[in-house]
């Protein structure tokens, strides 16, 4: 099929080069014109693992001529489908800022008015309970001038890929959600992911928009819960000197709770955990319900980075003091600091009296636009040097060899956020946890 992808961020670059693997014709349209020419270049415009080569197969010189990039909206008018991958952030209430969605919707449906026949639009972004319906929709039929149903279809496929690993999230996903209130966006959605779903043998959900719409939001909301759920346990087991990582690992052995997402530590962080629960508490509190267990997720997840930083406190005076972060990135395997959870730790250490010199393998240029005043160091050995403390806030591979590193310290106080660092003689160590 010939598909257009509005947006070529993670998820609109990823499913491009997906897609195009697949064997579907796809051009990404983008307004930022470096991205553009970095994917007709045959590179991919985001670190994740895997996506240079594939958009390499298909995009630039030497590619198959399956993947281009445009910052030309009527490059949707030669498409069967169009799927929008725009970003869906938050206002500063917490509720869904569906601003770059309308600009999208907008620009695309004054295309459309120029199509003759049949069109399919479906919503990958992440959109509460009616956006699509009820905005989206209703945008695209006043820009178009044509009718939803009988001119042009729309569906609502979310999307469950994790930066890191997108590329192979979305070539071998758990499930496909298909959200269609007519019968031919489906059928064109089916048409759109028959290939991967026979290739993944994934199973396919079929359901409305409202309830695509909502899937996603349980998702990532049941996932940030359970986090924070673990964090909590994790915090009581710490009170009795119990260590969570051993009974994480004896409730995951049971097939109900499972042993992924039990990693207990100084909490989530990332591009959208913090933003869709925030929006689902939002668009729930709108239509008259406050839901306690997600306010809930939210406060543990706010208060780990305090405790992490407490417990350093405990053994070193924080006042004047050097300390050590180690790592800045929300998770390891990604270079992206969107509510990282290193930034609230950095600024209370700041808060209370403490210098901060950090370290991150890959993250560092993008640390810079979220972090004052913190020493950079080019390793995690240099940021160890006569500094009075160090806390681990990422869970990258490299820290936990580090040894005799430590010895180095003024004072070795190690305190762990992620269960990264090997307990050794010489050092005190903390974990957040455990
Ligand atoms: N990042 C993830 O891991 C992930 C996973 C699942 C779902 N999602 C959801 O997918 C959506 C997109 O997220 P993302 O992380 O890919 O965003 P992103 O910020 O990485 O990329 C969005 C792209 O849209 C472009 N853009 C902005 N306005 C435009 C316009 N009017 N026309 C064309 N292009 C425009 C930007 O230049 C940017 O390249 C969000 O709703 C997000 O919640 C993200
Ligand atoms: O046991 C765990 C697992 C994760 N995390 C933290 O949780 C955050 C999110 O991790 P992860 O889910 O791996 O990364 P994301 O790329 O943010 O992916 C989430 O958000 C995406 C965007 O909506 C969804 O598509 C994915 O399904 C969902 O996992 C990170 O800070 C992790 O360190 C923990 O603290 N403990």
């Amino acid at each position: 099929m010939r598909l257009s992808i509005i947006g070529s961020g993670y998820v609109g670059t990823t499913i491009a080069a997906c897609f195009a693997d697949l064997g579907h014709e796809v051009v990404n349209i983008d307004i930022d014109e470096d991205i553009v020419e970095i994917i007709n270049d045959g590179r991919a415009p985001i670190h994740e693992t895997g996506l240079d080569e594939l958009v390499a197969a298909h995009a630039g010189s030497e590619g198959t001529g399956r993947l281009q990039a445009t910052t030309d909206y009527e490059a949707v008018l030669d498409t069967d489908v169009t799927f929008l991958c725009l970003p869906t952030p938050q206002n500063d209430d917490g509720s869904i800022d569906l601003s770059i969605m309308e600009a999208g919707a907008t620009q695309l449906g004054e295309t459309l008015a120029e199509k003759s026949d049949w069109h399919t639009v479906i919503v990958k972004s992440t959109v509460v309970p009616g956006s699509t319906e009820d905005t989206i929709t209703s945008i695209l039929e006043a820009e178009s001038e044509k009718t939803v149903g009988e001119d042009f279809g729309v569906g609502m496929n979310p999307e469950f890929l994790r930066e890191g690993t997108a590329v192979d999230d979305f070539l071998a996903p758990d499930k496909v959600v298909l959200g269609a209130d007519d019968d031919r966006a489906l059928a064109d959605a089916h048409d759109v992911f028959d290939p991967l779903v026979a290739q993944a043998d994934a199973p396919v959900v079929e359901t409305d928009t409202r309830t695509a719409e909502m899937i996603k939001y349980a998702n990532n909301s049941f996932l940030a819960a359970k986090i924070s759920l673990i964090n909590d346990i994790g915090n009581v087991c710490k009170e009795f000197d119990i260590d969570a990582y051993e009974v994480a690992d004896a409730i995951g052995l049971d097939d109900r709770i499972s042993e992924q997402f039990l990693r207990s530590g100084v909490g989530w962080g990332g591009s959208c955990f913090g933003k869709d629960v925030a929006a689902i508490i939002a668009a729930a509190s709108e239509v008259g319900y406050e839901p306690p267990l997600l306010n809930a997720a939210v406060e543990v997840n706010d208060r780990q980075p305090h405790r992490l930083v407490d417990l350093l406190a405990d053994h070193s005076t924080l006042e004047g003091a050097q300390i050590a972060v180690l790592g800045l990135a929300f998770k390891s395997g990604t270079d992206d600091m969107r509510n990282s959870q290193a930034i609230p730790v950095i600024q209370r250490l700041q808060e209370l009296g403490a210098s901060v010199t950090a370290y991150d393998p890959v993250a560092e240029d993008n640390a810079k636009a979220y972090l004052d005043d913190i020493t950079y160091a080019d390793s995690a050995a240099n940021a160890l040097v006569d500094v009075d403390g160090a806390v681990v806030v990422t869970d990258w591979d490299e820290f936990a060899a580090l040894d005799e590193e430590f010895d180095a310290m003024a004072s070795p106080v190690v305190v762990d956020g992620r269960r990264t660092i090997e307990r050794r003689d010489g050092i005190t160590y903390e974990g957040l946890t455990w």
